[in-house]
């Protein structure tokens, strides 16, 4: 396993880029720690697989180095990267046993006898893949067949990283949640680089240590699934993780205060006014905006209820925006009602990104 440092790094596809937005990765320079968790987080077209054919060296970047423990790999083919590669559909010989299946990335490596056999059972141990060894491929189903493409990317100890690209994709709901938690075990087993790509947060968030998350070319935020939650970096973060995702309001920053339309909000610390032109807002999530009788806080207005199972959401107005705020269990309000905000969660945004008090 490696540490892989994306050093400088850009990538355009067409030819002569004059602005950022000719880029489908902007400039950026990050450190992927050996032995990681990660996952590449993001809309369609943020540029996730741009980076990872860059990784795996099926995409020479424009700009800007690939470095696996500090040895530059960027003209690297991808056979030399001592990578593994996991992809949506399943990779697998239908001919071969499922035991041959999962020990030719080894048998490829040049390695024979009981290194090999001890290897392969492990990994099907793992992935409760032990029954079907002596079966063949083909006879499987697609599940099965996806289960052993991942341990044919798990099986070598030796790589410098293994990329996963939306591995789950094909796997029925029900085993995709099994699945999902299992990756997470086997990364404690195993101690490998991991990159995982995906669209999905659920999967991010579960399988993750470090969620990198992508936005218009731009990796806006790498941080514990905790740190996106609590204190996203950008907005594009807080929209795009939590479900309803984080409320954002146009404000104006006075000292320790926030104004939403003359609507005076408590901040946990005091910020200093940004420039004149730059766009100012708050950002806070449902979960820590609780509504609450008129007259105690906020004033909003109800525009309805959601009940969401496990959890009462309320769609309100503050100063004519809309919100998404938390029904406290046995709270019964409509029309005029006010919100009761963790001033420590109200966080300011100067055009997208998180400010930070002064
Ligand atoms: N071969 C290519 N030639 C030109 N433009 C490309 C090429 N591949 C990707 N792009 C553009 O680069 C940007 C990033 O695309 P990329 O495929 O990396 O995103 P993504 O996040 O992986 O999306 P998806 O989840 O849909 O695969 C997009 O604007 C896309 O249109």
């Amino acid at each position: 396993m490696a540490r892989i440092e994306l050093a400088d790094l850009a990538h355009h596809y067409r030819p002569n880029p004059a602005t950022d937005a000719d880029y489908a990765l902007k400039p950026m320079h990050h450190v992927w720690d050996q032995g990681g968790a990660y996952a590449l987080l993001g809309p369609s077209g943020c540029g996730k697989t741009t980076l990872l054919n860059i990784i795996s060296g099926l995409l020479i970047p424009s700009r800007g180095r690939v470095l696996f423990d500090g040895k530059d790999v960027t003209h690297l083919p991808t056979e030399s990267r001592n990578i593994a590669q996991v992809f949506q559909f399943p990779v697998v010989y239908d001919t071969m046993t499922v035991y041959d299946n999962l020990a030719f990335p080894l048998r490829n490596r040049g390695l024979r006898g009981p290194a090999v056999d001890a290897r392969v059972r492990e990994i099907a141990a793992l992935l409760d893949l032990t029954p079907d060894l002596t079966r063949r491929g083909g006879g499987l189903t697609a599940d099965a067949k996806q289960k052993i493409s991942l341990g044919r990317g798990l099986v070598r100890p030796d790589v410098a990283a293994i990329l996963f690209d939306e591995p789950l994709t094909v796997i029925d709901p029900h085993l995709k949640w099994e699945l999902r938690s299992k990756l997470k075990a086997l990364h404690r087993a195993l101690d490998l680089t991991m990159i995982y790509v995906t669209h999905d947060q659920t999967e991010a968030l579960t399988f993750a240590d470090t969620v990198v998350v992508m936005h218009d070319g731009r990796v806006v935020q790498m941080g514990r699934p905790d740190e996106l939650f609590e204190k996203p970096a950008h907005t594009f973060v807080g929209h795009f993780i939590g479900s309803p995702g984080m409320n954002v309001l146009p404000a104006e920053i006075d000292g320790a205060t926030a104004r939403v339309g003359g609507v005076g909000i408590p901040l946990a610390r005091g910020y200093t006014a940004p420039a004149a032109g730059i766009r100012t807002e708050i950002g806070v999530r449902p979960e820590f905006a609780r509504l609450a009788p008129a007259g105690t806080g906020v004033p909003v207005r109800v525009r309805r209820i959601e009940d969401l199972g496990r959890r009462r959401i309320a769609r309100v107005e503050l100063a004519g925006h809309p919100m998404a705020v938390t029904v406290p269990d046995g709270l019964s309000v409509s029309g005029e009602a006010s919100v009761l905000m963790e001033p420590a969660m109200v966080h300011v945004y100067a055009d997208g990104r998180l400010v930070e008090a002064a």
